[in-house]
């Protein structure tokens, strides 16, 4: 039997979610034009459409190439946030993306950021205040751009238990190195090609001295191993003492140098999470990633080794899991419900240990 819907639950179809932008670069201006371009079918996967009603940014005047009505974008992204049902944060950093996150939480918008920097920081502050508000932060893109990595983590794998996360989730750096193996170039001009295709952060130190991977290792740590790694906690070592000629050495004996970030739990439940540049030999399938690709190997004691892999940076492929939290977020107004967006309450001591290990064959 076809059930009659009353016209208020009619009417309710038509109302947007509202969605705020808070920044507007590499990740915020695809984010924008795949919300406008796909906006009828996204409504269609939510039962509501979702309108963009407005984008915070630091200057106006500026021409982004982008076509969007200038009327969306806006100085005041305080203002912004308070009139928005879920805010999508992309502007990066601490500060002031953490007080619009908290902001917009205290009026009661559900939050999606890519803000990996943030969340390693201070991740426990923002999922307490999104508890206590009861609405979701969700934040895939935070970690290897498009891979569907988190998700996988906190829900498919729940169920087991997760000894070890191992790869390259920093997609810049590995495009530099890859660029020094396969061509020979400098690291500075790899490292500009890598910013003009936009992998790399506003600041490429924190790509090319590990903080990046550092503060993706935390994410990755304490959702795999249900406990609260910050990005303090993670040994780090970034590329920038990776010459030409370690490239070359490398090479010579059938290697390839990759940065890896490797989180990994001991018998005795203590948790080990370290970044650093390690020789592969060119047969291990993590030697085959390229330019600014990621990939990552989880290991769980009854799943076995699972791999992830695809594009790891830059504005669309980022856009893609901002867009999926987005959808999934919205889904929840709709139903009236909240994800399982925040890792859950620690359940492993949270003691950590990191070992210096410039290894070869780490991997
Ligand atoms: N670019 C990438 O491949 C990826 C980036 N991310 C993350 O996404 C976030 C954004 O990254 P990108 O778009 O690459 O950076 P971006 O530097 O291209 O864009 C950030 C934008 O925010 C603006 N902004 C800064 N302060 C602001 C403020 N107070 N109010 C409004 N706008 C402000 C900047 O002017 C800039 O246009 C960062 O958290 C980054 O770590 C995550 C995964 C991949
Ligand atoms: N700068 C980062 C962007 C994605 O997180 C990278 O290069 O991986």
């Amino acid at each position: 039997m076809i059930k009659e819907q009353s016209p208020t639950m009619e009417s309710d179809k038509q109302t947007p979610i509202r969605i705020a932008l808070l920044g507007c670069g590499v990740v915020g201006g695809a984010v924008a034009t795949l919300l406008t371009a796909n906006a009828a079918d996204l409504a269609a996967r939510v039962g509501r459409p979702l309108q963009l009603v407005g984008i915070g940014v630091r200057r106006l005047d500026r021409d982004r190439g982008l076509d969007l009505d200038p009327a969306l974008f806006t100085l005041d992204s305080e203002e912004l946030v308070t009139r928005a049902d879920i805010v999508v944060e992309v502007i990066g950093g601490i500060e002031p993306a953490r007080s619009l996150i908290l902001r917009a939480f205290e009026h009661g918008a559900s939050v999606v950021t890519a803000n990996k920097a943030l969340l390693a920081e201070d991740g426990p502050t923002l999922y307490a205040a999104a508890d206590a508000a009861g609405v979701d932060l969700y934040y895939e893109a935070a970690v290897a751009g498009a891979i569907p990595l988190l998700r996988p983590l906190r829900e498919s794998l729940a169920g087991d238990d997760v000894t070890k996360v191992l790869g390259i989730v920093n997609g810049t750096t590995n495009y530099v190195l890859d660029k020094m193996d396969s061509t020979g170039a400098g690291f500075t001009e790899a490292v500009e090609a890598a910013q003009a295709l936009g992998y790399a952060e506003a600041d490429p130190t924190a790509d090319v001295e590990g903080f990046d991977a550092a503060a993706k290792a935390a994410i990755l740590a304490s959702l795999a191993f249900h406990t609260r790694v910050s990005a303090q906690q993670v040994y780090r070592e970034g590329i920038t003492e990776v010459s030409a000629a370690d490239v070359q050495a490398a090479k010579d004996m059938g290697c390839v140098v990759k940065l890896l970030a490797i989180c990994e739990r001991s018998e005795d439940g203590g948790v080990g999470v370290r970044v650093h540049p390690a020789m592969i030999p060119r047969t291990h399938p993590l030697a085959g990633v390229r330019e600014a690709f990621n990939a990552v190997f989880v290991e769980a004691d009854a799943a076995g080794e699972l791999m992830f892999y695809g594009r790891g940076a830059g504005g669309n492929p980022t856009a893609s899991a901002v867009l999926g939290d987005l959808v999934a977020v919205a889904r929840h107004r709709v139903g009236g419900g909240r994800g399982p967006g925040s890792p859950p309450t620690p359940t492993c001591p949270s003691s950590t240990w990191a070992t210096r290990a410039r290894a070869t064959s780490s991997a």
